[in-house]
This record gives C-alpha cells, structure tokens and sequence, in this order.
C-alpha cells in the first residue's frame, strides 16, 4: 500500500462533504458489517447539498441504501442482496465476477469510506471487518476516509495492518459492525443440508456463499472434525463451529491452522470471535479467489446457492421473478477451484421450488450467471445430482431425478421440445 496521505483527525460533526465529494464522483464503502455506518449516515444528511454523485455499493445491511436518497444518489452493485433490492429498477447492475471488482472500480479514483478497527499501533488499523475487493482500492482511491472504532474487530491475523499515512481522514466513533439477524431455516433447508452433509468428509476446507441454505449446511456440520475455511465470506455459523473444535484448519494443505475469508458478514457472535483472533486471515479477493489457489486446496468443497438450475446444470443466481436478487460473484471461481483441486466438491444447493414453481427449469428464466460447464453436484431435497462427466442427455435424468416430483412430466415436455438437451444425438 502506497502511503503519503495526511492522517488527519476529524471529528464527525465537523465533516463537510461537499468539500470530500465533487459532483458526479463515486463513492465506495464497505458491504454488509463492514459498512463505516456513521461516515455512511453523515453523508446521506448531506447528500443534497453534494448534488448528483455515484454510489457502488454491496450487500447493504444498513440503511445507507434507500429509495429515498435516489433524488441525489446513483446506485451501482454486483448485487441485489439485502437494502439494495428496496431500489428495484434505480439500482444498476455491474454484473461481473468478484474477481473483476477491484480493478473496475479503482478505475472511477473512488471516494472511499472504509470501517476499520484499531491497529497494533498508534500508527496503523487493523482491517475491520472486509478486506476483499475494498482494500485494493486505497492506492487509487482519490480520497480515503476512515471511521475508526473500537467496536470494529482487530482482524489480527491477517498478513499486514493499513498504516495511517494511507488514510487521508480519521474519525473516531464508537460504532459496532451492523449485523443482520439471521433468517428463519425451514425443514427444506435443514433436508438440503443433511444430503449435504453427508457428501462432506472430516478435514475438507470449505467455502459457502450467499443465501440460507449455506448457513443450514453448518448447522449440520458439528458432528465432523478438522474441517477448515477458505471463503470469501464467513458468518456467525463458522465462529461457532471454530469455538466448538468443529473447525480446526489442521489440515488444510495451504494457510495450515487459518481461517481465510475476504469479508465477516454476521454478528456480534462473528465480531467477537474475530477481535484479535490470531487464527483468522482476512485477505484480499485476488487471493481468496485465485482459481490457482483453489486448486491447490485438497478437499475443497464449494458451496453456493442459486435461483434456477436447468437441466444441462446452467445457473441462474442473479435474477428472480423478473427482479435483480442474487449475483454472479464468486460462485463461479469458488465452482472451478472445488473442479480443480484433489477430492473437491463443486456444490450448488437450492430448494427445488420456489412460490409454487419448479427451479429445476428446462429453461431459466434469468441469465447464465455460472455456465454449465462449471457446474458440479447440483442438491436439492429430493436428492443429489452428480453431473460431473456426464452427458447432456445423463445430465437431463440426474436433474429430473431432484427436481419436484409434481413438476417432472412438465420439464420432461419442456425439455423433450429443446435442442439444448439433445447434444449431437436425439434424447
Ligand atoms: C463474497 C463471495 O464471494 S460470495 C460467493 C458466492 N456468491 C454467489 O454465489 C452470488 C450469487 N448467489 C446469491 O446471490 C444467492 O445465493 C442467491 C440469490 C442465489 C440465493 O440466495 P437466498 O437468500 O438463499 O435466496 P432465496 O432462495 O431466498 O431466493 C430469494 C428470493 O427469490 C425468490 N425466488 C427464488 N427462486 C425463484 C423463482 N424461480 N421464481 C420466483 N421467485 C423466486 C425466493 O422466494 C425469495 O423471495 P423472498 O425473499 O420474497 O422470499
């Protein structure tokens, strides 16, 4: 990290964002806990007197993202998760994988807000709670503007601190992560996860994703031992399977007896099993993500969710019922690692419906966020469908196999009519 900025103290009644924000820039801040809530709060009070700027923004768990700061604030995300999807059509879409965040962005010379938690010194700050695409911004960042609190973990096994002369403003709060409290788990997803369960063994390093099903899969992991953690987020699920013994990373082939995550997306039960925990890296996407890192991970095993799953194994994880609620992010590089590394397992988990529609689909009604190709075991609660090395014409029986029974005589119609499934040949 460059350094060279002032390290100016500012208090956050004396902050003047007409004087931080030119017109037209974009501003950028931390996504879901790791969100600098107070700089965020401030900024919106102020937005008019700004005029018209620009706005990338993650999972949003606060409520710096509102359909009533539209009148001067243009939304951007990679996602619909969370606050965003309140904007409906007023938030655009940057529908990249993770991977490509940080250089696209770095691109606008951001205005960047970050949350960061003391450092081992006077003259540094730990991470807070995100790394990922977020840190990669400050060389090119136009502005950085951090919110300093106690309340924010020491993520302090991470390989490095921000030192302060990579900070133009400091503000001193008092703010804590803002968590989200966690979805309610049906018996759906409690089936899906116990077929998942069973398919992971004891010292496999996991990845989970966005969604419900990924947090109801550790839930019913406590019975395994020596599991590891290489992910771009993690929740409160993974602290306290890590307090229970349950996660040890003793056996990971790489980053041995770490807990490796871009982002800590959860609660004060994560915050606090984070704070100056020694056995926790967060690190950026460029490494949590690298295809060549993944597949140097034995038992790797990805798991992610999605809305529709066709039957040649095509995802949709982006859009539902005609509304931006997913992403690509990076299920698609988690997918490839879990493909390429020794005893691996590339995971795509959903309920097989959804309001009383089929998401096994002969044909998705969203975009291919993750090709066929990269797709690997598809579980729904009607069973586990493997399509590694299989035809298009195995992989049309394997997905009919879990999907809804109610729904299979009209996807076999559906899918008899398409010559999707029939390869070179007739199905
Ligand atoms: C930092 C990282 O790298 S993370 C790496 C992984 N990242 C990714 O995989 C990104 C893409 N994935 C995602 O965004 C999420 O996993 C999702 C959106 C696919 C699934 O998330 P979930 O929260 O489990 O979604 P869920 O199943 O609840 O569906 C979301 C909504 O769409 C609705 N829905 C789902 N499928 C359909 C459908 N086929 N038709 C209509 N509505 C549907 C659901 O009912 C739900 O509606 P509700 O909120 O009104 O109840």
């Amino acid at each position: 990290m460059r350094g060279g900025r002032a390290g100016r103290e500012l208090t956050l009644g004396s902050l003047r964002w007409t004087e931080l924000v030119p017109r037209g820039a974009m501003v950028v801040w931390g996504q879901a806990s790791a969100e600098p809530a107070s700089l965020t709060a401030s900024l919106m009070a102020q937005r008019a007197a700004i005029g018209q700027f620009r706005a990338f923004v993650g999972m949003s768990w606060g409520s710096s993202v509102s359909p009533d700061f539209t009148d001067q604030v243009a939304y951007t995300s990679y996602c619909g998760a969370g606050a965003n999807r309140r904007l409906g059509a007023a938030l655009d879409i940057l529908p990249l994988p993770y991977t490509q965040l940080a250089s696209t962005l770095a691109e606008e010379r951001p205005v960047l807000l970050l949350g960061l938690g003391l450092g081992s010194s006077a003259d540094s700050f730990s991470f807070g709670a995100a790394r990922e695409y977020l840190a990669e911004l400050i060389d090119g960042a136009s502005l950085v503007i951090a919110e300093v609190s106690e309340g924010f973990p020491r993520s302090a096994g991470s390989d490095g601190e921000i030192p302060r002369d990579c900070i133009d403003i400091i503000v001193r709060t008092q703010g804590v992560p803002i968590s989200l409290p966690p979805g309610p788990q049906g018996d759906t997803d409690g089936k899906i996860a116990a077929r998942i369960a069973a398919l992971i063994e004891d010292g496999s390093t996991l990845q989970i994703g966005l969604g419900g099903i990924p947090a109801a899969v550790l839930n019913a992991l406590k019975g395994h031992r020596n599991l590891g953690v290489h992910s771009g987020l993690i929740g409160d699920e993974i602290a306290e399977l890590a307090a229970m013994g349950v996660i040890t990373n003793a056996l990971k082939t790489i980053d041995r007896n770490l807990t490796v995550t871009g982002l800590l997306a959860g609660g004060p039960t994560l915050m606090k099993w984070a704070d100056g925990n020694a056995g926790l890296a967060l690190r950026p996407t460029r490494y949590t993500h690298d295809a060549s890192i993944l597949a140097s991970i034995d038992k790797f095993v990805a798991i992610n969710s999605a809305i529709e799953v066709d039957l040649t194994g095509q995802v949709n994880a982006e859009v539902a019922g005609g509304h931006y609620v997913g992403a690509v992010g990076g299920a698609g590089a988690f997918l490839r690692g879990a493909h390429e590394s020794r005893g691996g397992l590339p995971i795509i988990a959903l309920p097989s419906t959804a309001k009383g529609r089929s998401r096994i689909v002969a044909n998705l009604s969203g975009p291919v966020s993750t090709a066929r190709a990269d797709a690997g075991i598809v579980v729904t609660e009607h069973g586990v469908a493997d399509l590694r090395g299989l035809s298009l014409r195995r992989r049309r029986e394997a997905m009919l196999a879990i999907a809804e029974p109610a729904c299979v005589a009209a996807l076999e119609q559906e899918s008899g009519r398409s010559a999707q499934y029939r390869g070179s040949g007739q199905i």
